[in-house]
């Protein structure tokens, strides 16, 4: 099987880059693999789609959750079996696909699925702009504080790695109050007041927030999670909770819906999917059952 493999180096700062030599000799174990090295996601879009146009059979992916979200953009809803090897930060998506944290490992299990063609499918978020433009994403759409958190951790030069987040919580928080969002829950309005706003196809964003602890990647529905407004000391405490790994931070204020489809009206909110910037609402997100083909494995 000929597949294109697209590395991003500058995932997780780099720190697993000495290990990318043993990952591709796993890989090649079971696959004829094409390595396109990239230095930005416009450049491994364009390389992916040069790849797939001259005939990979399929893509691996290795780092983290914006590889991952790159990747996607490159794939443009064709049908071509798709493998991420988490090399990044939080690996969000790499973990709800049940792959090893290990790299090598991953690339191992990865590479003997693909080979085999043990495949199967699993769900993918869209996300339709009133212009038409469609973008889509795998884990978690975050609107209000977690998008804002991503934002400012992004730019945060200290400290390295995930403990960023952790800071830029803490500098958001006296920000925010909580907003009221106008969203239609297939097909019925709503108004909903939050400080936290998720939309999941996967429980897990940032690493370690459980924000949808019950999203199911293959369910073909979304898990939505709001979360406040409350008072201050309140909204640290389960921000807090949230931010220590506590799986399901729950509290009083906190509300779930199981949806296909979800509309959401207010506009001009900071939204990040996948880790990465997406254009503000508004916008609808719906539920691409079964849009990806991903190794099986485990
Ligand atoms: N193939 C690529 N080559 C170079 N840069 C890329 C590529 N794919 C994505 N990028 C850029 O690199 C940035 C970091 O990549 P990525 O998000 O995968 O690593 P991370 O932030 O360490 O991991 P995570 O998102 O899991 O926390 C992305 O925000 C994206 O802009």
């Amino acid at each position: 099987m000929n597949v294109a493999v697209v590395v991003n180096p500058s995932a997780a700062s780099g720190r697993f880059r000495h290990r990318l030599p043993q990952v591709l000799s796993t890989l090649e174990r079971r696959l004829r693999i094409e390595v396109l090295t990239t230095r930005s996601s416009a450049d491994a879009v364009a390389a992916c789609e040069r790849a797939l146009d001259g005939g990979a059979q399929a893509l691996v992916a290795i780092g983290g959750d914006g590889t991952f979200h790159t990747a996607l953009h490159a794939l443009d809803g064709r049908d071509v079996p798709f493998a991420l090897i988490p090399a990044g930060t939080c690996n969000d998506m790499a973990d709800a696909l049940g792959l090893p944290a290990d790299p090598v490992a991953a690339a191992a299990a990865a590479a003997e699925s693909l080979a085999d063609g043990n495949v199967q499918q699993v769900d993918l978020a869209e996300v339709v702009y009133p212009d038409g433009r469609t973008l889509r994403f795998g884990t978690v759409l975050a609107i209000g504080y977690a998008a804002s958190v991503a934002d400012r951790g992004g730019r945060l030069k200290w400290p390295a790695g995930p403990r960023r987040y952790d800071v830029a919580a803490l500098l958001e928080l006296p920000r925010f109050r909580g907003r009221v969002y106008d969203v239609t829950l297939d097909g019925v309005a709503a108004q909903l007041p939050a400080v936290l706003f998720s939309v999941g196809n996967t429980g897990r964003c940032g690493g370690k927030l459980h924000v949808c602890p019950d999203a199911d990647i293959a369910d073909g529905y979304l898990d939505v999670t709001t979360q406040g407004p409350n008072s201050l000391p309140a909204t640290l405490g389960s921000t807090m909770r949230l931010f220590s790994g506590v799986r399901s931070a729950t509290d009083t204020s906190t509300r779930r819906f199981r949806v296909r489809e979800i509309h959401v009206a207010s506009a001009g909110h900071v939204t990040f999917a996948d880790g990465e910037p997406l254009p503000p609402p508004p916008f609808t997100v719906h539920c691409a059952a079964g849009a990806l083909t991903v190794p099986k494995v485990g």
